[in-house]
């Protein structure tokens, strides 16, 4: 039973959860009951950690001190921040914060506890990289630095949702059992993400693709954009998206294994819309001038699509398809991408 101030406060984490995620919004809003308030809480206390990471304007010390302790926060009844940057974008949910921390409060123990202990692993994964990105921006240098830093921000959130759906009961125990497969749920939207938003980055002056990979094309990574490196840029990209390519059977394995509807909507809409960015962006040069998203329609429909198993494998094989029709001989990595493409159509 719940009085007229909770109910409110409730409503407001919703409306927080509308105005700071445009994708997750909507399919965080669709699942079970069971699952929709820790879920819509999950997302809210990362972003309030993400928008603490994203803050390039924010002192070093006091990032690193607050990402360290985020999970010590939640718990914190009251707390607000107002230090962020005046056009940090989800500066507002920091304000107020303490909305989100007494709805935290008011989960099931054991629903707070998955969200405390990923919050933990992704504060602390993010403060070892902060500095490095602070200082020389070559925190990422290897691929295996890509994706170890992946894993804090976005393959931690999949150990965590897998946590949610088995403690809830509308999955089995077995969901949460793999961790490779729960963290490539993460990676594959990451690093689509990643790609897409190279320019976006760049202007924020902040860089995410390893230098073991645009090393081998370029010597300074805003090279990627000149007229002159546009041999180079593409090979880089093909080189970018066959790195992605690889967690593609996880994914699909991961989402075959589920049984319930409104957790499989949840789960297969990103991944649907992000096997459709990476088509759109792949030998696409654009992606170094501009963000490039897929059209509202295209969307649409693919939402439409994902309703079941089958629709989703037949929606990856379309664009792997579309990815392998624009795979150009001439690209050094021509072959490679060939052979991940066959890895992947094995599987479907
Ligand atoms: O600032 C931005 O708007 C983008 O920030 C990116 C960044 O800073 O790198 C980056 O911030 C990452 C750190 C905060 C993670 C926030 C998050 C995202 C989605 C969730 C979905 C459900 C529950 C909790 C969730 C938590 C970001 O938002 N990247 C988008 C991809 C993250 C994917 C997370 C994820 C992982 C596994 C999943 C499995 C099933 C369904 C959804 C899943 C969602
Ligand atoms: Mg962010
Ligand atoms: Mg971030």
């Amino acid at each position: 039973q719940q009085t007229l101030a909770q109910d409110t406060s409730k409503k407001s984490c919703y409306e927080f959860l509308n105005m700071t995620s445009r994708s997750f919004a909507a399919v965080i809003q669709e699942l079970d009951e069971e699952l929709r308030d820790s879920v819509c809480l999950f997302y809210l206390v990362l972003r309030g950690l993400d928008t603490i990471e994203d803050d390039m304007s924010l002192d070093l010390n006091r990032k690193v001190e607050l990402l360290r302790s985020f999970d010590q926060i939640i718990y914190q009844k009251g707390w607000t921040f107002n230090e962020n940057g005046p056009n940090e974008k989800d500066r507002e949910l920091l304000v107020h914060f303490d909305v989100i921390i007494n709805e935290f409060l008011r989960l099931k123990p054991e629903y707070q506890k998955v969200i405390a202990n990923i919050t933990k692993l992704m504060g602390d994964g993010m403060a070892d990289y902060v500095s490095g990105e602070h200082r020389e921006n070559t925190a990422i240098a290897t691929v295996k630095d890509f994706d170890l830093y992946c894993h804090y921000v976005a393959g931690l959130v999949g150990y965590g949702l897998s946590d949610l759906f088995a403690a809830s009961g509308l999955e089995s125990k077995e969901i949460a059992d793999d961790k490779v497969l729960s963290n490539a749920m993460g990676l594959f939207l990451q690093k689509t993400n990643i790609i897409r938003d190279y320019r976006e980055d760049l202007d924020d002056g902040r860089q995410f693709w390893p230098k073991e990979i645009w090393g081998k094309y370029v010597e300074k990574f805003s090279d990627l954009t000149k007229p002159e490196y546009k041999d180079k840029a593409q090979a880089c990209l093909s080189d970018m998206v066959l790195n992605v390519l690889d967690d593609v059977p996880q994914v699909l394995t991961y989402l075959s294994k589920l049984k319930n509807q409104s957790v499989f909507n949840f789960c297969a809409i990103p991944q649907v819309m992000a096997i459709s960015t990476l088509a759109l962006v792949f030998n696409n040069l654009d992606i170094y001038h501009r963000n490039l998203k897929i059209r509202k329609g295209q969307a649409v429909k693919l939402i439409m699509d994902s309703k079941d198993m089958d629709h989703v494998v037949s929606i990856f094989r379309q664009y792997v398809f579309e990815i392998s029709r624009k795979n150009e001989a001439t690209d050094p990595n021509f072959m490679k991408i060939s052979m991940a493409i066959g890895r992947i159509e094995q599987w479907i």
